[in-house]
């Protein structure tokens, strides 16, 4: 570019800078102005209103004064809400008011229109001229599908088409222009090489100045029920989901709210990394959870549950104790469809026979015995469905409750307590006998008169007995209250025996057959069941129990749904199971759903195939409503780092490194566990002078992370950071981490601490190590003290160096 066009560009930034702060200085005294009236209303609220409901039109009157006051007030707050926006907005773009250009000629049209690319628009003040374009505008969308030439966007009026004459990239920073490039085929590779050049940080960075073509159409797409993203590991797949979370909410900006999308993560670590990309581009932030902890916000009070690392663990850890491969059948199995539908006959089965329901019992004694409750549920017509019949006996028993209240109050210990009640309770029944005497002395009074008027007695009837009404009422009080729990223990459907509901499955392979509709069962069967059985007698459950139990229990009880809730997304897709996929269907019912995963780091045993006709996630809205994206590039990590961790898959041949150089990854072998911390330690140093500010040691489990953490601190390295699975935010530093927890982070240097057979050997241990080496942006460096696991050794030597 040469040095005239250099200046326009400053000029007209200068402008935009300019017009920019004008506004901004224009907009603050309306919004405190505004505020103020706001405030003052909301205070003088009653002043201006005369409450008056004497008659039926000083009430419409008054009714209709509130309803005007409100409407003046609500407007306010509206205007003041929206000029602060502007406000925000305003500030956020003065340090970098937008980060491209498009010059665009409409076919059919004479003029060119100059568009500016930035993380809002920006209108002149006459209203109509865009200074700057929000980069979710529909014309926006030329800048990262086109490059120059023939192109064309979609507005909701049509496809409109044109040439683009110019594409243009800059970087700025604090109103000044700090590069230009101008772009022929992708979104500058120049760019997007600085971008991803710089450090990794403890919070993600949005993408939106170099978002490319084949995200943009993850980002934008906006007619699917169900859209799946099977992509390389460092190809975009969270970024791409929080820029779509940006943009559904921009597109429909009238009626979605961020509240009603929710975001699936692996663990809280990685929620905490996220949270920054939506703030920082304007937007509020969707709602964040992992799956376990809804889990927990259900089953805790029931169970010790274990969760999702416990369970990698023992797969990872246990392959020599007894039971191993039943338990490992028992996970794929219940992971499954097949699984669920064997609820699902289960529950058609108990509408038979087999129902279980635990007796409900009062100060130690049975109060109406679940026998007594079993007979009551099968007594009803057998074409009254599992969860109306569950309903009815649950009115049935509330009303058993009442008719036992009453029976109680004879009881000895009632009268027992009745001694020990304090000052506050008698002041309280006082007070009621009062209320009570002015009524009956009202009656009294009135059955006189009537007296003198028909000359006539009344029938004798005994007087006001304020003592024994005391008893009585003071009686029925303390029922009520032990009462109480009983009737929301009921309400809460808790005289039905889940856990035995549960356990009954897991019996024999006959009983399951003919309770599930003869449900295949998978091998080991025998041994599946006693484990199960002996975990639920603990009041324990396996993570692979956890959502079937849920789901039967909801096949009882009535399904809980979330009917708010418009977009769910779920990263790290692959290891969610079939299973949990048709929960979360029928949990969010009016939902869409976003899944993003990459096959090949399945480290869990109940994974599930994103990609391709095969993938099982089709068959859940069907195919007609499922659209699937597939994302080859890789832009985490340098070329030399993905060409070694994509031959460590098959199939990896697909994925396409950005090209971006680097060192090739280093293999050091050490003589024994101590010379290995000493040269970390030294490695560590280097790494730190180079200016990596975030590395990971990564380990396979937890245990060898905190052997590793001691290791090392006894071999010189300073301030490691032991990283567990309660570990709530992601900070910079150097972590010592198990590889299943680094799933979704980056840092700038990765070193796998033990890639020796010892570590990583079978096959299912394989995705773990490409996911713990696929973590490294810049360096990666692998150690062992012995062998190299057999991954390593098949890669091929020229693609790492021996040190
Ligand atoms: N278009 C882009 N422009 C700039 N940076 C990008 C772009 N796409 C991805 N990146 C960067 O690449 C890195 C990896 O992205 P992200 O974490 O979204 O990938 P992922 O597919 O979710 O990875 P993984 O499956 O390995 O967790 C991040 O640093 C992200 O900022």
């Amino acid at each position: 570019m040469d040095s005239n066009e250099w200046r326009q560009e400053q000029q007209r930034l200068d402008l935009v800078v300019g017009k920019l702060e004008a506004r901004i200085v224009e907009l603050e005294p309306k919004i405190s102005q505004l505020r103020e009236q706001a405030a003052d209303i909301r205070k003088r609220f009653w002043d201006e209103v005369t409450v008056n409901t004497s008659t039926d039109e000083d009430f419409e009157e008054t009714f209709f004064t509130i309803n005007q006051q409100t409407a003046v007030l609500s407007e306010r707050e509206r205007s003041h809400g929206r000029l602060l926006q502007q406000w925000k907005n305003m500030n956020r773009l003065l340090p970098s008011p937008y980060f491209g250009r498009v010059d665009f000629q409409e076919e059919g049209q004479g003029i060119t229109e100059q568009v500016y690319i930035g993380v809002s628009s920006f209108v002149d003040a006459d209203g109509l001229s865009f200074l700057v374009y929000d980069w979710r505008t529909p014309m926006a969308s030329l800048y990262y599908d086109y490059p120059p030439g023939e192109a064309a966007f979609e507005t909701p009026g049509g496809r409109i088409t044109g040439t683009m004459k110019l594409k243009r990239q800059y970087q700025i920073r604090d109103g000044h222009l700090h590069n230009v490039f101008d772009s022929s085929i992708t979104i500058g590779d120049q760019l997007l090489q600085q971008v991803l050049g710089q450090g990794a940080d403890a919070q993600m960075k949005s993408i939106v100045g170099t978002i490319q073509k084949e995200q943009n159409a993850i980002i934008r797409n906006d007619n699917s029920q169900m859209l799946i993203v099977q992509g390389a590991a460092g190809s975009g797949k969270t970024s791409a989901a929080l820029q779509r979370v940006a943009y559904l909410l921009y597109k429909h900006r009238e009626r979605l709210t961020a509240d009603q999308i929710v975001l699936f993560s692996p663990n809280p670590m990685f929620n905490s990394y996220v949270s920054t990309v939506l703030p920082e581009l304007g937007e509020e932030n969707m709602q964040q959870t992992t799956f376990q902890e809804y889990l927990d916000n259900w089953l805790a009070s029931t169970f010790r549950l274990e969760d999702p690392f416990d369970q990698i663990e023992y797969v990872l850890t246990e392959q020599q104790t007894l039971g191993y491969e039943a338990r490992m059948n028992g996970i794929q199995y219940k992971a499954s469809k097949a699984y669920l539908q064997a609820l699902r006959g289960y529950s058609l089965w108990l509408v038979k026979e087999g129902m279980r329901f635990d007796d409900i019992r009062f100060r130690d004694r049975v109060l109406i015995p679940g026998e007594q409750i079993k007979e009551k549920f099968y007594s009803y017509d057998s074409s009254i469905r599992l969860t109306n019949r569950i309903a009815l006996v649950q009115k049935w028993l509330l009303q058993e409750l009442t008719r036992l209240e009453k029976e109680e109050q004879e009881a000895s210990w009632v009268q027992e307590e009745l001694n020990y009640l304090d000052s506050e309770q008698y002041a309280e029944v006082f007070n009621m006998l009062h209320k009570e005497q002015g009524v009956f002395d009202f009656a009294e009074k009135y059955a006189r008169i009537y007296e003198i008027l028909h000359n006539q007695r009344r029938p004798d009837e005994s007087d006001f007995d304020f003592a024994e009404r005391e008893e009585e009422l003071l009686s029925r009080m303390i029922v009520k209250e032990e009462f109480k729990p009983l009737r929301r223990s009921v309400k809460q459907f808790s005289f039905i025996d889940m856990v035995g509901l549960y356990s009954q499955l897991f019996r024999d392979e006959a009983a399951y057959r003919e309770m599930t509709n003869e449900a295949e069962v998978p091998e080991l069967w025998a041994e599946i069941c006693r484990q199960t059985q002996e975990k639920l007698g603990r009041k324990e459950l396996y993570y692979e129990d956890a959502t079937p139990y849920l789901y039967l229990k909801e096949l009882v009880e009535g399904a809980r749904t979330n009917t708010q809730v418009r977009h769910i997304f779920i990263d790290e897709g692959q290891d969610y199971s079939m299973f949990q996929y048709e929960f979360l269907k029928r949990l969010f019912p009016r939902a869409r759903m976003t899944v993003l995963g990459d096959f090949g780091q399945a480290i869990f045993t109940q994974a599930t195939n994103l990609h391709g006709m095969d993938s099982p996630l089709i068959q859940l809205y069907g195919e007609a409503a499922t659209s699937q994206f597939l994302l080859i590039r890789s832009y985490r990590s340098t070329r030399p780092i993905v060409e070694f961790t994509k031959s460590l898959l098959p199939g990896g041949d697909a994925i396409v490194p950005f090209d971006r150089s680097g060192r090739k990854p280093s293999l050091l072998k050490m003589e024994c566990s101590e010379k290995r911390a000493e040269r970390i330690a030294a490695d560590l140093a280097a790494l730190q002078a180079e200016g990596c500010t975030s590395i990971a040691v990564i380990t396979k489990t937890a245990a060898e992370s905190r052997e590793a953490y001691e290791t090392l601190t006894a071999g010189g390295s300073k301030e490691l950071w032991l990283i567990t699975k309660n570990t709530p935010t992601f900070e910079k530093g150097t972590l010592v981490i198990p590889a299943y927890l680094a799933k979704g982070v980056e840092f700038d240097a990765v070193l796998i601490y033990d890639a020796s057979p010892q570590s990583f050997d079978r096959e299912s241990e394989r995705k773990l190590f490409y996911t713990a080496c696929t973590r490294a942006m810049h360096r990666l460096l692998l150690y062992t003290t012995g062998e190299w696991t057999p991954f390593v050794q098949a890669v091929d030597p020229s693609l790492y160096e021996l040190v």
